[in-house]
């Protein structure tokens, strides 16, 4: 499977100097590419669970022969990372990789009876020259000249790169489908192709929600995998209480069509993103290719929702690792055709393999608020206030945070969960009848409430006219309240939605003094919230893409982005991200 995903190539550089200089180097230079080959291959996995795969040049470089064969060996074998790593000192722009659509990194063995680092210095200085960014990873510590290890600080860089810059590589060339279009007036479900194709390098698909008809019409969907599908969400999701008044309640009967129709409707998109070999026995060789989508959005509102059941369950289902085939690999669907959530949703999927959370970002709770209306006083990581984070209806069911890493709530890749957590994920959830006054055409409505004590981390990508895409992060905690007071604040909105009880960790600084600056400096009406700390991988996929970051929580010693930016300023790092991105315009 692994063969669809891009590679990480490795270019062991050299002194080109022969009669002694490169020969005394070579075993070094060549082994410290296979120990990096080694070391990423066994720490990163692709989004299918199979590790990540190296190419290594067939021979150190020297000089710019050997990196065109380097090249000619990558392009074959779809590298879509370089890393370029030396103990000695090497001739810059004679030996770099050239190739300005791939992210770079260089490490310069930290040495002295050779100068790894001189030639790190040198190339980088050639790459900001030449305008291609690129990373710099040079370990604290003077290492001995036949040390074969790679010290945990450079670890941690290779790391944070190769996580970054492997998102950039797997997201281009895959499409971003819209099902629908405008939802409500909704701006990031106004698709900007220009920057799908300008900063991701992806293209954009779209299709009619009356595609949903056709196909549910004209029975264009696996009938079998439909049966199937339909009995174990009758045994498996729990219908829960209607919360509709008496008169706009509907019937039995009603209820239980409306499920055939949501379950087909998740075949049915699931099809629509990454096709479906069934259909073309079915004789519709067409539909069964699909649109390569990596993400999709869901207009839903209202064109759909006002006559047809609403898109929860299957934005639900398919954003979740598991359904009736088992655990897998989560299809990112995003509500609301928000694709600027659905691609911060993706740039989170891509840095973790997780499930991610897509919500609205609905209310701050102050302190005080919280006592007035409960009489309860806010602790621990919630002490400062609370956000509450409540999608309209859908959520990854991994977000009840049921899975768990030793002993603590978690959000695991497919490949880690067990058949219990999945169980006890859906086990905390209930589907309820879709409140009528939003939802005429129904559905069911997903309802949980996020565990407490789960690091995560929400993000949120903007598009800014003449500016173009800012992100913003914040790493918090999700928290627990006491019953009775979750039940006060949830029922004064949409009760039959998903919960996040969402704390930020604060600093003394910009839009992080408190959670109110959080909410107050947020950039749109969703959030897309993945299990972890990953606000530094973040920042360095964003300085990749050339997306400048507006708001984030990282602390300074976590942050890495290519060299060339502390020429942009060291002092003011928000200010040198925006000079930086702008200088070097997006990646494509
Ligand atoms: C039901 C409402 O229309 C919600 O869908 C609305 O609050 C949103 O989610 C807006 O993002
Ligand atoms: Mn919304």
């Amino acid at each position: 499977m692994a063969a669809k995903y891009p590679k990480i190539g490795i270019r062991p550089t050299i002194d080109g100097r022969r009669r002694g200089v490169r020969e005394s180097l070579e075993v070094q230079t060549m082994g410290m590419a296979e120990r990096v080959a080694q070391f990423l291959q066994q720490n990163l996995k692709y989004p299918d669970g199979s590790p990540v795969e190296c190419v290594i040049a067939d021979s150190t470089i020297g000089g710019v022969k050997e990196a065109a064969n380097a090249r000619d060996k990558f392009a074959g074998a779809n590298v879509g990372v370089s890393i370029t790593v030396t103990p000695c000192w090497c001739y810059g722009s004679e030996t770099m990789d050239m190739d300005a659509t791939i992210p770079h990194a260089v490490w310069g063995f930290n040495g002295t009876e050779r100068p790894g680092a001189v030639y790190l210095a040198a190339v980088l200085s050639a790459y900001a020259q030449k305008g291609i960014p690129a990373f710099g990873i040079y370990g604290e510590d003077v290492q001995e000249s036949d040390s074969e290890l790679i010290p945990d600080d450079v670890q941690s860089k290779l790391l944070q790169f190769a996580r970054s810059a492997l998102a950039v590589a797997i997201m281009k060339g895959q499409s971003y489908l819209s099902l629908g279009s405008v939802s409500m007036g909704i701006a990031g479900s106004i698709v900007n192709e220009q920057f799908f194709q300008d900063y991701l390098g992806m293209r954009n698909e779209y299709v009619d929600m009356s595609e949903f008809v056709r196909r549910m019409e004209e029975g264009i969907y696996d009938k079998q995998e439909f049966e199937r599908a339909l009995a174990w969400v009758k045994e498996n999701c729990a219908e829960g209480a209607d919360n509709n008044p008496a008169h706009l309640q509907i019937s039995r009967e009603q209820k239980d069509s409306q499920w055939e129709t949501v379950v087909k409707m998740t075949l049915i998109a699931r099809d629509l993103m990454v096709g479906n070999p069934e259909l073309d026995k079915l004789g519709f060789a067409e539909e069964a290719n699909g649109h390569n989508a990596i993400a999709a959005g869901f207009q839903g509102q209202r064109h759909w929702t006002d006559h047809f059941p609403n898109g929860d369950f299957m934005e639900t289902i398919l954003n979740s690792s598991f359904d009736w085939n088992g655990r897998r690999a989560p299809y990112l669907l995003a509500t609301e055709n928000d694709s600027l959530n659905g691609v911060t949703m993706l740039f989170n999927y891509l840095l973790t393999n997780t499930a991610q959370i897509f919500a609205d970002v609905r209310t701050y709770w102050s302190p005080s608020a919280v006592e007035r209306v409960t009489g309860h006083k806010l602790e621990g990581e919630a002490a400062g206030g609370i956000l509450h984070l409540i999608n309209s209806g859908s959520a990854a069911l991994d977000g009840t945070g049921e899975q768990t890493i030793d002993g603590q709530p978690a959000i695991k890749p497919f490949w880690e969960i067990t058949d219990e957590e999945a169980k006890s994920c859906l086990e905390k959830t209930e589907f309820r009848p879709a409140s009528q006054e939003y939802f005429r055409g129904g559905g069911f409505s997903t309802d949980y409430l996020t565990k407490g004590g789960m690091p995560v981390t929400m993000a949120r990508l903007n598009l800014v006219k003449g500016l173009g895409p800012v992100l913003q992060l914040v790493e918090g905690y999700t928290v627990d309240l006491p019953e009775d007071v979750h039940h006060t604040l949830d029922q004064r909105t949409d009760p039959t939605w998903p919960t996040t009880w969402f704390a930020p960790k604060l600093t003394d600084k910009g839009s992080f003094k408190s959670v109110y600056d959080v909410m107050n400096n947020w950039g749109a009406n969703h959030g897309a919230i993945s299990y972890g700390h990953i606000g530094a991988d973040l920042l360095t996929l964003a300085s990749i893409l050339r997306i400048p970051v507006s708001m984030h929580n990282v602390e300074e010693e976590r942050i890495f982005r290519p060299r060339v930016w502390s020429l942009f300023g060291t002092e003011d790092l928000e200010s040198a991200d925006y000079r930086a991105c702008q200088n070097f315009g997006p990646l494509y």
